[in-house]
């Protein structure tokens, strides 16, 4: 066998064409390629067109040969804003939620990050990889290649350490590439309520300079929300980030509008995300300042919570990233066929945006739109073929994974077909 593969006969090949992202009408956009074909060379795509361009120049006894005669082939998707490094459950939380304790009370009351971050501090490294290894692969199984992880179960020195380290390990060992955040002020731990300043000096003096010195990440963020990080607490972390390299990124305006969009935007924020509250004027702003929105609709309905106004929001020029926020609390799932329906759903947002916020503007959220994200010659070649004609059969088959072949940097890593046999 050698290293080159021609996928072949794709009724679509839907490339999500671009190195950067797509804001506002260009998200409509999917630059689809009738009976398209593909080839892959090593662990980047080589050229990309229809049968008739590609097939006159090769000889396809050279090449690895997957058939996709009635399938459309996509990007790999991009799950860019994750928390899947954790220790413990909190189905009892699930329960509380259901009998109408909101989320932030049970934050109130010791239970929320605060239990989560007790049990991952209980948790070995080695538990915490083996733990990440069963997520990824459930994550593969819905077509997902690259995801955005975020520390924040920690909350002091050694544990932030540890939760980056699993998911620089993880990064080593799984097929799926890791974005690695810090996010060491996710909430503000017990010896330090009322004293929220020193915590975040804490974090600024102690422990990211820790992270910087050991490659740990890319981006920092802060949850910037009433009653946990002011717009100033977060400000003064992420400015101190960005001194030592640290790209931007923000929980914004998820239950109170505290004026989180603005800030992504003044500090130019790769980011800011949830926005269920954002003011006009928040995304206003993060349209001028290319400021990706990501939206978290499985959050939204994890907490029975309105829907981010994703129609004002791509209206307003901006671009879009869809991700499902995979956590133990607010949205413990790594469904990616569940974040598209309630996209086109209750968020109005049409199937092309769908796909573009989870492939190229996912991309351009963890800064990558130049190197994955779409369907492009000299990118890495992460792609999935879907098991039905036609891309719009991926939002119609509801709640479903249409995956039927994942490949990851040329490899492939999943195939359904294979594992029902
Ligand atoms: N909102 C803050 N952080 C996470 C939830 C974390 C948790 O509840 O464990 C989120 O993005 O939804
Ligand atoms: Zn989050």
């Amino acid at each position: 066998m050698n290293n080159k593969i021609l996928i072949k006969n794709a009724n679509q090949v839907v490339t999500c064409s671009g190195s950067n992202q797509k804001k506002g009408s260009e998200m409509n956009e999917l630059h689809v390629i009738e009976d398209g074909c593909i080839i892959i060379k090593d662990d980047k795509i080589e050229k990309v067109g229809t049968s008739e361009e590609i097939l006159k120049d090769i000889d396809e006894k050279e090449y690895n040969i997957i058939d996709a005669k009635n399938k459309c082939v996509l990007p790999g998707f991009i799950d860019s804003h994750t928390h899947v490094v954790f220790g413990g459950y909190r189905a009892e939380e699930y329960n509380m939620r259901l009998k109408g304790i909101d989320y932030m009370e049970i934050m109130k009351r010791g239970g929320g990050i605060q239990s989560t971050t007790e049990a991952t501090k209980k948790a070995t490294l080695e538990e915490l990889v083996q733990l990440g290894i069963k997520r990824l692969d459930s994550m593969v199984s819905f077509g997902v290649t690259t995801v955005e992880s975020k520390s924040g179960y920690g909350l002091d020195l050694d544990t932030e350490i540890k939760q980056l380290e699993a998911m620089k390990k993880l990064d080593d060992i799984h097929p799926i590439d890791i974005s690695k955040t810090f996010l060491g002020a996710h909430a503000v731990p017990p010896k330090y309520k009322g004293k929220e300043d020193e915590f975040i000096d804490f974090i600024i003096e102690t422990v990211l300079p820790k992270v910087v010195e050991d490659d740990l990440a890319e981006f920092c963020d802060v949850f910037c929300e009433k009653d946990v990080f002011s717009v100033e607490q977060s400000r003064k972390l992420l400015k101190s980030a960005q001194k030592l390299g640290l790209k931007s990124k923000l929980h914004a305006d998820e239950i109170v509008r505290i004026g989180g969009a603005e800030l992504a935007s003044e500090i130019g924020a790769i980011s800011a995300d949830h926005l269920l509250r954002a003011s006009d004027q928040g995304i206003r702003m993060m349209a001028e300042n290319n400021v990706v929105a990501t939206l978290l609709p499985g959050t939204a309905f994890s907490l029975k919570e309105e829907y981010a106004r994703a129609r004002d929001i791509i209206d307003s020029g901006c671009a879009v990233a869809l991700a499902t926020d995979m956590n133990p609390g607010s949205c413990f799932t790594e469904s990616i066929p569940l974040v598209i329906a309630l996209a086109t759903l209750y968020m109005n947002m049409s199937i092309e945006e769908t796909i573009n916020a989870l492939t190229i503007n996912g991309a351009a959220a963890i800064d990558r739109a130049d190197t994955v994200g779409s369907i492009d010659e000299g990118k890495k070649a992460d792609i999935v073929i879907h098991e039905f004609p036609t891309y719009d059969y991926i939002p119609y088959h509801i709640g479903v994974s249409t995956v039927e072949k994942v490949i990851k940097n040329g490899k492939l890593i999943f195939d359904k077909i294979k594992n029902e046999a």
